[in-house]
């Protein structure tokens, strides 16, 4: 024999206040949702019925409860028994189980979320010229249906729910939060809604919902500021006619993690989603906040959410291309103004450009970079110096741009978020485009030689400096080159930094990963780092010349020192312990008196 289901319905709503919907307050949501169905449902037939809905909270009605009246088109009793008492039976899917274009509500549910704050749920109904019937469903399952009686009859067609509030749920029925939440959900719904005698509809939305008409920027700029509150730095309208989409993106004023997503503000058939719904735009377009309104779209079942599927997937690349249009059409047509747009936004933009040809073409016309030349864009870079020769990481600038500049070698600094592999990218967008990563050694292949004969008679000094600093692994080269102000510089090698970089890790690994370290470090080229003293400097011409081997010493730890400080490389224990016994030598030597 069959049976029939049973429902408990404490542990239905149990369920759905503690699993489906994220607070108590989308009960409002719920009765709107369903009064505004109801009228669609009559003016289908009565284009003319009137369109109202009208909330009065308990401090109007005066005998605790909240009612919600609507001038829809009301149910017969046999509706009420069929509809009212069946959890997930609607009026508002087709024959077939889909749920019917014109109506918000779909899942046969959004009733049940007024027993998240409500014992006792009464609706007083008329369909038409049909009786009136009175419903009272009990939050423990139980409901009743009658006929109004004689005098309890409503006078017009339509529906009053009235909701009798659960002893905890006060808060939810203060005339102020009712009237806020009618606000928040309905304030785009296209009938009129009033929380006692206050409207809280506020007409279609400020952005353009034809196609064709023209946004009124200063409407949309005067929403951000009241509604999101925020002076938007530009305003583009969107549209997605396939999703029956319209909107607006507001392009935020200030800089904003692109990890840090906010979510868009999402209304479907003008009842507001969610404020921070996700998934609506592309992650790079993190700049940009979405208001929308789409027919098309679907909800979760909570209604906190947007359903993933294909269409919104196409709505997302749809609005990422519509983004990207407008930063298209401010790089052609309102230059100054996408300078002060990547001043804001630089960060997200290049992300962006890692990816995306048209965004790295923006980058390379627009951004400033700084180079050993002043500040030029990538493009500008080209046009003058041809090749982009690049330093990396901001040390490798900081030790070379000036060096760099003396021997008329302009260098982009590249060592900001994202530089190094943007200008990577560049040659696969454009062949013609050549790059170089700027090698500190390169350098000294175009310092000058010092003349073979002073060399020679510079030998027995190069032994000594070589000497003094055979510690720290370096190797000690005379070269004469600009500016002359310079006495000495350090250059490390990418090789030669990887090398120190291993041998550091190989003293603090253990025997396994030590031989691994070791392994590498003998498959890796014996490149030293040079310290690379300038012959053209007055001071190191003096101490070549001098004769104390002892002094040579001190004076050459001393230049090694200042050169490490200099460009900014980093200071083993071993180089401190060298700049402070050069230091200190020089000190004595310099301060007149015996030395112990
Ligand atoms: N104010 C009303 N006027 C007329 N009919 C109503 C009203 N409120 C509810 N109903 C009827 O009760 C049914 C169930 O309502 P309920 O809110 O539970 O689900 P729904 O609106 O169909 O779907 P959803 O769960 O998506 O909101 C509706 O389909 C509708 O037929």
């Amino acid at each position: 024999m069959d049976h029939t289901f049973q429902v408990d319905l404490r542990g239905v709503v149990d369920l759905l206040s503690h699993h489906l919907y994220g607070s108590p307050r989308v009960y409002v949501r719920e009765l709107l949702q369903n009064a505004v169905d109801a009228i669609t449902a009559r003016r289908a037939t009565e284009p003319d019925a009137p369109a109202l809905v009208r909330i009065e909270p308990p401090e109007l009605t005066g005998d605790g409860t909240l009612r919600v009246h609507d001038s829809g088109i009301g149910l017969t009793e046999g509706q009420v028994h069929e509809l009212l008492a069946t959890i997930g039976r609607s009026s508002k899917r087709d024959e077939l189980g889909f749920s019917r274009h014109d109506f918000l509500g779909q899942f046969g549910i959004g009733l049940l979320s007024c027993f998240l704050v409500a014992d006792e749920i009464r609706v007083l109904t008329r369909h038409a010229d049909e009786p009136t019937v009175r419903w009272t469903g009990y939050a423990d399952g139980r409901y009743a249906v009658e006929p109004a009686g004689p005098g309890a009859g409503r006078i017009e067609p339509g529906t009053t729910v009235t909701l009798v509030p659960r002893p905890d749920a006060g808060q939810w029925f203060a005339t102020a939060t009712v009237t806020d939440l009618a606000r928040l959900f309905g304030s785009l719904l296209p009938v009129t809604v009033r929380v006692g005698d206050v409207v809280t509809t506020a007409g279609p939305p400020p952005w353009p919902t034809r196609p064709g008409t023209p946004p009124d920027r200063a409407a949309l700029t005067r929403y951000a500021r009241e509604t999101l509150g925020y002076a938007p730095f530009d305003v583009l309208p969107l549209s997605v006619p396939e999703a029956g989409l319209t909107g607006a993106a507001f392009i935020l004023p200030t800089p904003v993690n692109p990890a840090a997503r906010s979510g868009h503000r999402v209304y479907l058939k003008r009842m507001l989603l969610a404020e921070h719904t996700d998934g609506l735009l592309p992650e790079w377009a993190f700049f940009a906040h979405c208001v929308v309104d789409a027919t098309e779209l679907r909800p979760t079942a909570s209604r906190e959410a947007l359903y993933e599927d294909t269409l919104l997937a196409g709505v997302r690349e749809a609005l990422g291309d519509q983004v990207r249009g407008w930063l298209v059409r401010l790089a052609r047509h309102e230059p100054r103004r996408l300078a002060e747009f990547l001043q804001v936004h630089h960060l997200g933009v290049k992300a962006l450009a890692l990816h995306d040809d048209e965004m790295l073409r923006l980058v390379d016309q627009w951004w400033p970079m700084e180079t050993n030349t002043g500040t030029l864009t990538l493009a500008e870079f080209r046009q003058r110096h041809g090749v982009i020769r690049y330093a990396a990481s901001l040390d490798e600038f900081r030790q070379l741009a000036a060096v760099a500049a003396a021997q008329d070698l302009a260098v982009v600094n590249a060592g900001y978020t994202y530089d190094t592999e943007l200008i990577e990218r560049l040659p696969a967008v454009d062949r013609s485009i050549l790059i170089e990563r700027l090698e500190p050694s390169d350098l000294t292949t175009r310092f000058d030689t010092v003349d073979p004969r002073v060399e020679l008679a510079l030998r027995p000094f190069l032994s000594a400096a070589q000497r003094a600093l055979e510690r720290t692994g370096c190797e000690v080269v005379l070269r004469a080159y600009d500016p002359v102000s310079l006495p000495a510089l350090y250059l490390v090698s990418r090789s030669a930094a990887f090398n120190d970089q291993l041998a550091a890790s190989r003293d603090r690994a253990d025997e396994l990963w030590g031989g691994v370290l070791d392994a590498l470090a003998s498959s890796a080229p014996p490149d030293r780092p040079q310290l690379v003293l300038n012959h053209r400097n007055p001071l190191v011409r003096r101490i070549s010349t001098l004769t104390d081997p002892e002094l040579v010493g001190l004076a050459v730890e001393g230049l090694y020192g200042q050169a490490l400080l200099l460009g900014h490389h980093p200071i083993r224990p071993a180089d401190a312990a060298l700049l402070n016994s050069s230091f200190l030598g020089l000190l004595g030597r310099a301060v007149p008196g015996r030395g112990e």
